[in-house]
């Protein structure tokens, strides 16, 4: 039952990798041939520094063009096969992973293959290590697990088995099911890599955009169910070419690879039905409040800001300098206090989003999981919400159903109901989050893998000054939404906030109202700054919605955005300006429909830039 990473998921010199492997807590690792021959350590270096380090080196990978080669490159093969397996006994290492053959000079025969699969199988004898045949997917002659168990049976060596690259076959979309038929005896080694659904050449998918699991879109809790279950019980290991990962830190990719891995063993386990070590993913009912750390200085322009945004401060805390801004189920709490979490948060960040409050089904087994993952706990001062570290240091609380029922009545003096006229806000829809790029697939993990949340498909947002990548995350009945956002690209509204911020955070909160065209006449009546929409935009949605005239003009009055999933299944949003250029609200009714008008984000990030403040000029 080991967890081990392959030295090519991890950025950085070969010491840097497994430093960083065994510092996250790994003790196996897969060593990449070219991290080898490209280190100036020797084999014996490196084996004393796996020793110092409490790492054992299972897997040495990859050997590669062995299989079906004319003279004079099989004698070479076979030659190249004896100098690995030299080095891998320096190393400790008895695994090594043969790679099907790519070379167009490679015959497809079966008889040749086997033949030469068994002379590897000889020579692999003789220093004592197993070689594992993996199926690459774009293998010239075999490119399929189902080839590579049938070509292994046949070679029938002791030496020679048959090793499992979750990319390689689920890219492939083979039926997990065939997994059944192997031999757990004859299954070497097994290698995991989720990925995003992309239609792209096996190849260059494979080189540039494999993810850990849970950060993209292949079923591999199925996977690894079927290899458990047959009884494999060696390493699971991660192998991961990600173009990010090769420019990040290695200390965050090793860490959440333990945490991907652990959570990935946990969902297989749920699957089979066994035992399990730690709580299930925590189900979210909805996010019950949203706390802003509030500079003095700025206390005066967000108060009216909110109250413009159809929010009334319904109350203050009994001991603390701490408001309560309510409209409909949505609560806003700022927070002024000179100490604790949210004055440091605000010291850094200044004003913004420093915490949210999510109700969860099970408070304690949330924060048991979140233990087992290795996220860190924040010491609170409130018993029934403990607190967990969230996007980029912000916090979020856990609270459950009975914690959020009493909290307000128990912290807060809540004055009477505020005079009419209000707002019909109904509840917070969606929360957007900007992170750095580095760490957008960190924290796509952080959700999925403590919270029981599924991923839409992600979005390419187009910003008149770069590409934004965009993943919505969401529990299933879609009472619980945030997305994630990053660009590489410095000029785009995202990145401007990154750096207006000193951060990552919430960058906007979307407010659910029963009809937006009636919040906006609410809204306007209580002086909120809209983002105005053009009217070109507005030309385009009535021919491709075919709305009435008398439709198109209220959207165009308000300054509505709309899209449509299918008839009658409609999203409408608006948009207010931003409160010191690090957040704005929108305003949304959803009908049937579960997006977030992404058609629509060009033209509000268009809409937006018009705002952008003039460089300095010197
Ligand atoms: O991209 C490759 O060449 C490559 C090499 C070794 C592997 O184990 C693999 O899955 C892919
Ligand atoms: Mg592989």
């Amino acid at each position: 039952m080991t967890n081990a990473i392959a030295t090519v998921s991890i950025s950085g010199t070969l010491e840097d990798k497994l430093r960083a492997a065994a510092a996250a807590g790994f003790r196996a690792v897969e060593i990449f041939d070219t991290d080898f021959i490209a280190s100036a350590l020797s084999a014996v270096e490196v084996r004393a520094l796996l020793d110092s380090l409490g790492l054992t080196c299972v897997l040495y990978q990859p050997l590669r063009d062995v299989e079906g080669m004319p003279e004079p490159h099989r004698t070479r093969a076979l030659a190249r096969a004896r100098q690995k397996f030299a080095v891998m006994q320096t190393l400790g290492c008895d695994r090594l992973l043969l790679c099907s053959n790519t070379s167009p000079l490679a015959s497809g025969d079966r008889d040749t293959i086997v033949a030469d699969l068994r002379a590897v199988g000889d020579i692999a004898a003789e220093y004592g290590v197993t070689v594992g045949y993996e199926a690459l997917a774009w293998g010239r002659h075999v490119a399929d697990h189902r080839d590579v168990w049938e070509i292994v049976q046949a070679v029938d060596h002791p030496n020679i088995g048959i090793l499992l690259d979750s990319f390689h076959s689920l890219a492939r979309r083979i039926p997990v099911e065939s997994i059944r038929a192997i031999d757990p005896a004859k299954l070497v080694f097994v290698q995991l890599a989720d990925a995003p659904l992309l239609d792209m050449d096996y190849l260059y998918w494979s080189r540039h955009f494999r993810s850990l699991p849970a950060q993209g879109g292949f079923d591999l809790t199925a996977y690894v169910a079927e290899i458990l279950r047959i009884g494999y019980d060696g390493p699971l290991s991660l192998e991961i070419f990600n173009d990010r990962f090769r420019g990040s830190s290695a200390e965050m990719v090793a860490r959440d690879g333990l945490r991907a891995l652990d959570a990935l063993r946990d969902a297989a386990a749920r699957k089979l039905g066994w035992p399990t070590t730690m709580p299930a993913r925590a189900k979210i009912d909805r996010v019950e409040f949203v706390e802003f750390a509030v500079a003095e200085t700025d206390a005066d322009e967000l108060s009216a800001m909110l109250h413009r945004a159809g929010f009334d401060r319904i109350g203050r805390h009994r001991s603390k300098r701490v408001e309560l801004w309510r409209a409909g189920a949505a609560n806003f709490v700022l927070n002024y206090e000179e100490d604790g979490f949210a004055a440091s948060y605000r010291t850094v960040h200044g004003t913004a989003i420093c915490a949210i409050g999510l109700v969860v089904a099970d408070g304690p087994a949330a924060v048991a999981r979140a233990r087992a993952l290795g996220i860190p706990e924040h010491a609170s001062d409130l018993p029934a919400m403990p607190a967990l570290r969230g996007v980029a240091g912000s916090l979020v609380y856990v609270l459950d159903t009975e914690a959020a029922r009493t909290i307000w009545d128990d912290e807060f003096v809540i004055d009477a109901a505020p005079a009419e006229p209000r707002v019909d806000i109904l509840a917070i829809d969606h929360l957007a989050a900007t992170v750095h790029h580095d760490e957008f697939l960190s924290w796509q993990l952080y959700w999925r893998a403590l919270f029981d949340v599924q991923v839409q498909t992600p979005q390419d947002v187009i910003d008149p000054n770069g590409l934004v990548q965009s993943q919505a995350i969401q529990n299933r009945e879609g009472s619980f939404r945030i997305t994630l956002n990053s660009t590489d690209a410095p000029g785009a509204l995202s990145a401007r906030f990154l750096s207006q911020s000193f951060g990552a955070g919430f960058q906007h909160i979307a407010l659910r109202v029963a009809d937006v065209a009636a919040t906006a006449e609410a809204l306007a009546a209580r002086g909120l700054q809209r983002l105005p929409i053009p009217a070109n935009y507005h030309d385009d949605v009535a021919a491709k919605f075919g709305l009435s005239d008398d439709e198109t003009a209220t959207l165009r009055q308000y300054g509505i955005l709309i899209d449509e999933e299918a008839p009658g299944r409609r999203y409408r949003q608006i948009y207010s300006r931003a409160f010191a250029r690090t957040f704005f609200f929108e305003f949304v009714d959803r009908a049937d429909y579960d997006g977030y008008g992404a058609p629509n984000a060009p033209i509000r990030l268009t809409a937006q830039n018009r705002f952008r403040p003039a460089p300095p000029v010197d």
